[in-house]
């Protein structure tokens, strides 16, 4: 069994499948956070891989940066694979002042200039949010670990270097606190098709104020978002196994 973009077999995917953009941080994962993981897909390098955390089982698959990427991994997974959960770990830039470098933040919601949820919505404004038991689960997760996070809408944009910096000004008036490439087309692709998602995303830079991570921050800080989604994706196993 093979999509255009997927080489893996049919069983080879697990229900709940993470998402970083970059497929380095998939293997980074695996390697680091899961028991006997396998390369299961490497179709263009796009590293996917399943194995178990802590007994259960679980996949991570690079998405490459932006909606129209990550829309073609989520919609093969969920259709071809039989993926249920697909939990996104990305990096974001902060656009509100109240948001500080390396937050853990969830994305309740995600905004977006890009037009791909109307062309599934008849040219109206379809409401991209997650899913409610992933978004508890993180939540819930989240308390068990210790880690403050924070709830908010996301803005996933279409470009990375945006001609219009004037809009950064206008998503912080409308309480939009970072912003990043893909959570409003994963939360379409996941109603098209029936499927949960959530974004989670730690803070790289911040926009207002020029500060950055260092490569090492960043290793440390998206660990802890890591740890997140895979204890995340355990609660929800247990639950749906009950
Ligand atoms: O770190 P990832 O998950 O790739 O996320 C962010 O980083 C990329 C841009 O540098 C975009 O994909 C954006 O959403
Ligand atoms: O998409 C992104 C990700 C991180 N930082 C940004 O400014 N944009």
């Amino acid at each position: 069994m093979m999509t255009p973009h997927i080489n893996a077999q049919a069983n080879d995917f697990a229900p709940t499948c993470l998402l970083p953009g970059d497929p380095l941080r998939a293997e980074y994962i695996a390697k680091t956070f899961l028991d006997s993981p396998k390369l299961v897909s490497s179709v263009r390098n796009m590293l996917a891989f399943t194995g178990s955390y802590q007994g259960t089982p679980v996949s991570v698959m690079g998405s490459g940066m932006g909606i129209p990427s990550i829309s073609i991994y989520a919609k093969e997974l969920i259709t071809e694979y039989g993926v249920n959960n697909l939990i996104r770990v990305g990096s974001c830039g902060a656009v509100n002042r109240s948001v500080a470098i390396r937050d853990i933040l969830i994305a309740v919601g995600a905004c977006t200039d890009s037009k791909v949820n109307r062309q599934r919505f008849q040219d109206h404004d379809f409401s991209a949010i997650a899913d409610y038991s992933l978004l508890k689960a993180a939540n819930d997760a989240a308390g068990q670990l210790n880690l403050p996070v924070r709830n908010g809408n996301l803005f996933s944009a279409d470009l990375f270097y945006t001609p219009n910096s004037g809009m950064f000004d206008t998503m912080e008036s409308m309480g939009v606190l970072a912003v990043e490439m893909e959570a409003a087309g994963l939360y379409g692709v996941a109603a098209e098709f029936g499927a949960k998602a959530l974004a989670i995303c730690t803070v790289s830079d911040h926009i207002r104020t020029g500060e950055a991570t260092t490569a090492e921050e960043r290793q440390s800080s998206f660990e802890e978002m890591m740890k997140l989604a895979l204890e995340t994706s355990k609660s929800i196993e247990a639950d749906t196994s009950k």
